[in-house]
Formats: C-alpha cells, sequence, structure tokens
C-alpha cells in the first residue's frame, strides 16, 4: 500500500439497540464490534478500522483493499453487528438489532438494513478525509451541507479563488422514490440542482465528483453520503435512516474548515421524535452525541482523519469538539425550544406525505370508517 494506489474507505453503520430507549449505544458494543474487526485486520480482510457511535448507532469505519460492495467486508460489518446485537440481547437493551432487518447475509449489507458510504479512491501524498454521523434523522439531511461545501461560494472561498476548484463540480443525485438519477453539473446548472435537492426527503446528493482537469481522476467520488430507506425494506416504520457520508478535503477540494462550515448552520432536518418531526440539526462531539430532549435534538458528529500511506485512519478527530460551534449549539438549542412549541402541530411535525413512512398511518385507518360525506 502506498500513495498512488486505489484504497476503499467504508462507513457501515446499523442501530442494534439503544442504551436507554433509542438514546446511545452501550460500550459492550462498541467493544465487541472491535474484537471482531481487530481479527479482520488480522487477517488480512482490511487494514484498519475505528468504532465509533453517533446516539443509537454503531459505526464501523473501515480502510481495505477490496473495493465498494466487497461481499467479504459486508460480511464482516454484519458479523460485527450480529455479534454486538447477541450481546444488546443479554443487556436486554432497547431495540437490539433494530437494523437487522434480514435473518441470513447474502453478499452486500445494501437492502438489509444498515446504511452504507463508501468510496475507493487514489491515495494522495496527503489525504484529509472526514466522516460524518448523524442520528435521528435520514440522509437528505446532508443535501444542504454537502451543496454549501461544494458549490457555494459563500461556503467555500475556494471555489472562487483556487484555480483548482474554479470550475466546480458534479452531482450524482438520486430520486430515492423512483429509484433513478441524475449527475448535475455547478455552476452550470446550479439552479436545476437545487430545484431537486431543495426537495430532502426524495431527491438526495449521493455523490460529488471532480470535473475533467480536476488533479483527481474524474471517476473517483470526493463525497459519498448512505442513502438506504429503512422503510422499504422493512416495509413499515422502524426508525430514522440515520445516515453517514465521507467526504475528501484539501487540494482543490473544500478545505477542512469549507467542509465544516456549513455546520456553523444548524437547519432543519427530518427526523427526531419518532421520525416525525423537523428540528435542527446539532454539530456535536462524540461524547456529546446522546439525542435525549425530546429523542433529540438530531446530532451531527465530524471525525476528522489522515490516511496514512499504508491505508492505516490516522485520527480520530472529534471536529466539532470545539467552541467554535458553541453559538450553532446554542442556536440549535433556541431553535428546538421555538419548535417544540408547536406540539403535535405542523411544521414541527412533518407534512402529511412523509408521515406515511411513520406509524401515523395506523392510528388514521381506524378513523377511516367514521368519516362521512359532505352535501
Ligand atoms: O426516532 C426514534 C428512533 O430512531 P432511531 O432508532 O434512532 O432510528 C425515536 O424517537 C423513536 O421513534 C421513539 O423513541 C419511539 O420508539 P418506540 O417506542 O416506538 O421504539
Ligand atoms: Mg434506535
Ligand atoms: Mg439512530
Ligand atoms: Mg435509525
Amino acid at each position: 500500500m502506498a500513495v498512488g494506489e486505489k484504497i476503499t474507505i467504508s462507513v457501515i453503520k446499523a442501530d442494534i439497540g439503544g442504551w436507554p430507549g433509542h438514546s446511545r449505544v452501550h460500550p459492550q458494543l462498541v467493544e465487541t464490534a472491535e474484537e471482531v474487526l481487530s481479527k479482520a485486520v488480522e487477517e488480512g480482510t482490511i487494514i484498519d478500522f475505528y468504532v465509533a457511535t453517533c446516539g443509537d448507532d454503531l459505526q464501523l469505519i473501515m480502510t481495505h483493499k477490496k473495493g465498494v460492495d466487497s461481499p467479504e467486508v459486508h460480511g464482516l460489518a454484519w458479523k460485527a453487528f450480529e455479534e454486538a446485537t447477541k450481546v444488546a440481547k443479554e443487556l436486554g437493551l432497547y431495540g437490539a438489532g433494530q437494523d437487522l432487518l434480514k435473518d441470513a447475509f447474502s453478499g452486500n449489507v445494501r437492502g438489509m438494513g444498515p446504511g452504507v458510504a463508501e468510496m475507493e479512491i487514489t491515495l494522495r501524498k496527503s489525504e484529509p478525509v472526514v466522516t460524518f454521523h448523524m442520528d435521528k434523522t435520514e440522509p437528505g439531511a446532508f443535501n444542504l451541507p454537502i451543496f454549501r461545501m461544494f458549490a457555494d461560494p459563500f461556503n467555500t472561498a475556494g471555489l472562487v479563488i483556487d484555480p483548482k476548484m474554479h470550475m466546480g463540480f458534479r452531482f450524482e443525485v438520486w430520486d430515492i422514490l423512483e429509484h433513478k438519477r441524475v449527475i448535475l453539473n455547478s455552476p452550470e446548472e446550479l439552479y436545476d440542482l437545487l430545484a431537486l435537492i431543495g426537495a430532502k426527503s426524495r431527491y438526495v446528493i449521493k455523490r460529488v465528483y471532480p470535473k475533467p482537469g480536476h488533479p483527481i481522476p474524474e471517476n473517483e467520488p470526493v463525497a459519498v453520503v448512505s442513502t438506504e430507506k429503512l422503510y422499504e425494506v422493512a416495509g413499515e416504520y422502524v426508525g430514522k435512516d440515520d445516515p453517514v457520508a465521507i467526504v475528501r478535503a484539501q487540494s482543490g477540494l473544500p478545505a477542512l474548515g469549507e467542509v465544516l462550515e456549513p455546520f456553523a448552520f444548524p437547519h432543519l432536518v427530518s427526523g427526531w421524535m419518532r421520525g416525525s418531526h423537523n428540528g435542527p440539526i446539532m454539530p456535536v462531539p462524540m461524547h456529546q452525541a446522546n439525542p435525549t430532549r425530546f429523542d433529540g435534538p438530531p446530532r451531527v458528529v465530524a471525525l476528522g482523519w489522515q490516511i496514512s500511506p499504508e491505508g492505516k485512519l490516522v485520527g480520530p478527530v472529534d471536529l466539532f469538539d470545539d467552541p467554535a460551534f458553541d453559538y450553532t449549539r446554542q442556536k440549535a438549542l433556541e431553535i428546538t425550544e421555538y419548535m417544540r412549541r408547536h406540539g403535535p402541530f405542523e411544521p414541527h411535525r412533518l407534512p402529511l406525505e412523509e408521515m406515511e413512512y411513520t406509524t401515523l398511518p395506523g392510528v388514521l385507518k381506524r378513523l377511516t370508517d367514521r368519516f362521512e360525506p359532505i352535501e
């Protein structure tokens, strides 16, 4: 493994039990996942790993040489989740095995419950990477920050003043209802891009690519987001699709501070209590990523890494563990208070079409027969 060689970074996550309720991950689950992944390092399946947590979600960050969608690496993640689920059951944790929606592993964890963000990249001389981990929200929560990192000159000064970034980036947007995708160029198609991704419950940014002429090959993602929909797999409400993302930084990409800057604004995201409410996303260090108030407010953790020439994960640096984000946290709490005062009313509660993916239809169904025509 050396600079110029391909390496894959995989972040695979699942909620396999909360402690208590849906608030955080018990340390024994982390230890169990670490044991499984340590063995895989010894056996050569992966190069390095770190087990992180955000709320009740267990997050496996791994480097390896097997490419994206590797059955071996996905199988390993599944095994780590299964082993940790056994411990969650022994401890009587809440919702043990919540996101493991299939009984037997069949080659890829996608479509089985866990969320996945992976990228195969050609290792640069120095490779700074940020992994983002969210709880109590959904993949569309990344639309605004990823857009701002790679397309908004008011966020990313490099788009204006760095010749390597001035041509902009390409955005791969998924229609997660119709299962279609489109690639849009920024800045040329900025308004088309915004027309889609502003509707964040349906159109989500899946990947960002450089344009031809950039030092990074045009087919290599520079950002990737997990977009799995639990509802589609389970056919019923089983919690939110708490997403993860991987973003590369520096040298012709947004600088570390430009990657973090969008999170200085605690924008409103869907999720929070019962996956049914709009609320602000609060950037926090990992030890504060334990949603409590009304099962929230939604959290985002940013872990900073340098990838060594051997493919090791040098880190993590808990990037929101910084007073520079205190103001944002305070603002998020003010918004939390304001939104909560609406109780069960929109726009705190999600609009009806989004409530379809919650437990509300079960309640509404009981009233169906009592409706009678007017006139
Ligand atoms: O959104 C939530 C959980 O989401 P998550 O597991 O983090 O995906 C919670 O607010 C739960 O929906 C809420 O605590 C009710 O949980 P149940 O009692 O139905 O399990
Ligand atoms: Mg949960
Ligand atoms: Mg969760
Ligand atoms: Mg969840």
